[in-house]
């Protein structure tokens, strides 16, 4: 058994019969009440069981491999994080909207710093000065070490307690795991196996400004940094000791480290935590990852990570670092260059994006003897045709034109309460069209061209108000951009991810139930739309296997139950259309 995975739940539901068990020694995943149950769901188990290997390579340093051949939705690894503190470091290091990357001065949170959760009126700790919820919170445990050593060194926290600055929080964290790595026999040495140095970038020429990044960097370190050292020296640390050991503690941090948005204990909503792992912080970023984090059941801190889609043998397992599943190129360059590294991921390093010439326009300069030839996009920044060797600036004109057009629109919906409906839509159409190949530079899987479905989607609830009964063909066009949408979202990202969630829960909210209302009407396309719903319906199906399967949280299982709702309203809404 591998170290890097031993640190999770001893105890937990057996995986036969519920009754509380002991944990599978072998893969630390399921739990058993004894032997007999063991033995009895062994044939099911063993698959699975100790499929997981930790590698190295030079592309992404250590990473983890299947061993063997893993079906989706097998739950791959249960882990109690090793430090929990609040706020994740990573994005106060570089503004984001930018190119020029620059620290950001740290935001104003109000929150405890122990259970980490934003609160509106915080008290002091008694102690130490800190903000915390009340006297009794629960985690009071997660600050119990730093109180005492801010104690001894006479050491208290004097800025205004309802608007922490988020650089104080980074302080406040890199004390806990420096303390933690120091004074912890069981997490000390998995902390301290954790990596923390941010490697020099090691893309192609001309993907990423390495000195730019390096810049961000160092003027982060020297901010908090200082600060740190000082309170440990005061402490009565050495400076030797107290320099590298925090240095070391920033950059575990910043590299490692798993916002609440990947399944920490966030039930209640208003959760602002960050935590390392032994295991999961092993876990390879990829833009089209196989597996991710889900708050696992119970109210536990603990996550699992479960397989997304099949993994075959061999095949390295990785999660997505960010959330957006429509980021295009510079967004998610910018997300991992927060992290401190260019990402190496097979959708980053195909030119065409696994064929979904996601950020790829149509070169504008071959385009005038009418020629197809796409342009490939050279780091975040700039593109080159490969044809005419033509290059330039990210974004293209002809792309700034059509994100005009999109910002002009969306202002006149932003000024109008009640937008033109269908002239509104066409208009928004029209730009499309005209941005399309043959007519404009982009390929139909452009990302401008997918937000500007999304953007219908919404516009959508102004063409029809919801008084107003949609038309069939109304809803033909929205179930069409929907597929679009999906259909992308299908290369990006395995079949389970909020994005598309949310995409088949606006189809079932907004026009199918709208459709309801006109179940006198009888139209000629009401065989395609059929069997658009009946694929729609087949989709939300293993949508909601694969929810309940995980059991997420509350929030989503309630989600789930409203999905199942209009799921029976979709069923007999389609009989009507027979
Ligand atoms: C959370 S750690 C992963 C484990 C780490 N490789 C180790 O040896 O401990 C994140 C680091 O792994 C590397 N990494 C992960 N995914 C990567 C990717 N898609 N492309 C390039 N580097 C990646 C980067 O160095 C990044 O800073």
């Amino acid at each position: 058994m591998e170290d890097h995975f031993t640190y999770g739940p001893c105890r937990g539901p057996c995986a036969v019969c519920g009754q509380p068990g002991a944990v599978c020694a072998r893969c630390r995943v399921a739990f058993y009440c004894g032997k007999d149950h063991q033995r009895m769901h062994w044939k099911l188990h063993k698959p699975v069981c100790g499929c997981l290997e930790v590698r190295t390579d030079e592309r992404v340093g250590r990473h983890i491999v299947a061993i063997k051949d893993i079906p989706a939705r097998t739950i791959l690894m249960r882990e109690l994080p090793l430090v929990v503190f609040p706020f994740n470091p990573t994005q106060a290091l570089l503004q984001p909207d930018t190119e020029d990357l620059e620290p950001i001065e740290g935001g104003k949170v109000c929150l405890c710093v122990a259970c980490c959760m934003k609160v509106d009126n915080p008290i002091p700790c008694v102690h130490c000065g800190w903000p915390l919820c009340k006297r009794s919170c629960p985690h009071l445990d997660r600050h119990s070490t730093e109180c005492a050593a801010f104690q001894m060194g006479k050491y208290k926290y004097h800025g205004d307690i309802t608007s922490v600055d988020t650089t104080d929080l980074d302080l406040l964290a890199a004390i806990r795991i420096w303390l933690a790595s120091h004074k912890e026999k069981e997490r000390g040495p998995r902390l301290l196996k954790l990596q923390h140095e941010i490697p020099a970038p090691s893309a192609k020429k001309g993907t990423v400004d390495a000195a730019m990044l390096k810049k961000a960097s160092e003027l982060f370190w020297k901010k908090v940094l200082s600060t740190a050292v000082r309170a440990l020296l005061v402490m009565g640390s050495n400076e030797r000791e107290a320099n590298e050991g925090i240095k070391r503690a920033l950059g575990s941090s910043l590299i490692n480290s798993f916002g609440s948005n990947h399944g920490l204990n966030n039930r209640k909503g208003e959760y602002s935590g960050a935590a390392l792992y032994a295991g999961l912080s092993l876990l390879e970023h990829s833009c089209v990852p196989n597996a991710r984090t889900a708050q696992a059941d119970g109210d536990s801190d603990a996550v699992i990570l479960v397989a997304s889609r099949d993994i075959a043998a061999g095949e390295h397992v990785t999660i997505s670092y960010h959330d957006n599943p429509l980021a295009n190129l510079h967004e998610r360059w910018v997300d991992n260059a927060t992290r401190g590294f260019v990402c190496r991921c097979e959708l980053c390093e195909d030119p065409t994006e696994k064929g979904t010439y996601f950020n790829a326009w149509c070169c504008t300069t071959c385009k005038r003897n009418d020629r197809k030839n796409l342009v490939t996009l050279v780091g975040a920044f700039g593109w080159r045709c490969k044809v005419c060797k033509a290059s330039g600036p990210n974004p293209d004109p002809a792309v700034q034109e059509l994100q005009k057009s999109f910002r002009h629109l969306q202002v006149l919906m932003a000024l109008d309460e009640n937008p033109a409906g269908e002239g509104v839509q066409r208009l928004w159409q029209g730009y499309i069209d005209a941005a399309l190949w043959p007519k404009g530079p982009l390929h139909p899987t452009h990302h401008l061209v997918v937000k500007a479905a999304a953007e219908l989607l919404t516009l959508g609830d102004n063409v029809c108000p919801p008084r107003q009964p949609a038309t069939l063909r109304e809803a033909a066009y929205l179930v069409e951009h929907c597929r679009k949408l999906l259909d992308v979202i299908d290369v990006l990202r395995p079949p389970i991810n909020t994005y598309r969630r949310e995409v088949v829960m606006y189809l079932f909210n907004f026009n199918l139930e709208k459709l309801l209302l006109h179940r006198g009407q009888r139209q000629s396309n009401t065989r395609t739309l059929k069997s658009t719903i009946d694929k729609l319906k087949k989709e939300l199906s293993d949508l909601l296997a694969d929810i309940r399967h995980i059991s997420i949280s509350q929030r989503e299982l309630e989600t789930c139950e409203r999905l199942q709702t209009q799921f029976g309203l979709v069923s007999g809404m389609a009989s009507l259309f027979m």
